[in-house]
């Protein structure tokens, strides 16, 4: 394992170089999602499968940028799904933006993933490292040093709700709008990375991404997005839920699934069960 982080460190070098000096233009392309990838998702992509091809322990490695899974050891033990530069579209107008590895055993489900990491890069480069607990770490001279242990309070104050409006249900509207009528306070940029790791380093809150009208399942990927930041949350003492369950239940049947999802402290997690229960 740690030969992973450290290869993850190493792609986080190099993808600050990239987001510092790289063109944010389009590609050509577009991704399984649908997505026109920018030439920074490309690159970005690119850099991380390149080394994390020299790594023996790993197996097979899929990106929210690629069609398919590849092999890569057939006797390696990790399998590595990664979301290379979340929020890129975020880089010209110079918000944060981050990476996504998600750590699994056997194969590519919620009950396997073992371990996660996430790269913020923002005014500082930061990485957060979850095992058995959620570690943070800052890019200082070019390594990356230990800063704390993040752990969440029971109740937060940030409220980062995600997606269109003109798409929610009623009842999530409604709790929306209850959660700032208790004076709860807006922190959305849309970025996953940052917004999710403001609410880990401030204690508590909720994001939400819940399934829409146009997007029943919501936006966010379960094996490179939504299971990694899971189980971050869960270890740091909060939860996270697609309405009605833990995401680390959800199955996954494709690689490019998604699920709507809900990452919070406990209070907040428990006040949207009790709605989404009550609204099935
Ligand atoms: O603009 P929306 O619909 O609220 O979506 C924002 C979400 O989409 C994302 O940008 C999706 O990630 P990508 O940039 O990797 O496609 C998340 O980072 C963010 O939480
Ligand atoms: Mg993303
Ligand atoms: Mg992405």
């Amino acid at each position: 394992m740690q030969e992973i982080i450290k290869a993850i460190e190493e792609s986080a070098r190099r993808i600050k170089y990239l987001i510092e000096t790289g063109d944010t233009g389009k590609s050509q392309s577009e991704n399984s999602t649908g997505d026109t990838q920018l030439k920074l998702d490309i690159q970005s992509d690119e850099i991380i499968e390149e080394i994390f091809l020299k790594i023996p322990s790993i197996k097979a490695i899929v990106s929210e940028e690629q069609d398919s899974i590849k092999n890569i050891n057939s006797d390696g033990e990790f399998l590595i799904a990664y979301d290379p530069l979340d929020g890129s579209s975020l880089v010209d107008v110079n918000l944060s933006v981050g990476s996504i590895f998600g750590i699994y055993k056997n194969e590519f489900n919620a009950q396997n993933i073992i371990a996660s990491v996430y790269v913020v890069f923002g005014p500082r480069v930061e990485m957060v490292v979850t095992t058995d607990d959620v570690k943070m770490y800052r890019l200082l001279n070019n390594e990356f040093k230990f800063i704390q242990n993040i752990k969440l309070n029971e109740k937060g104050k940030l409220n980062a709700p995600g997606s269109t409006q003109n798409c929610w249900a009623p009842f999530h509207k409604q709790l929306i709008d209850d959660i700032f009528n208790d004076g709860y306070r807006l922190r959305y940029s849309g970025g996953m990375v940052p917004d999710l790791h403001q609410i880990l380093l401030k204690g508590g809150g909720l994001f939400s991404y819940p399934g829409t009208s146009d997007k029943p399942k919501g936006k966010l990927r379960q094996l490179f997005e939504v299971f990694p930041f899971a189980l971050a949350f869960e270890k740091a003492g909060g939860g996270a839920i697609d309405g009605f369950k833990r995401v680390l239940e959800v199955e996954t049947s494709h690689i490019h699934d998604t699920t709507p999802c809900f990452f919070g402290s406990n209070n907040e997690i428990k006040r949207v069960l009790e709605v989404y229960s009550k609204n099935v």
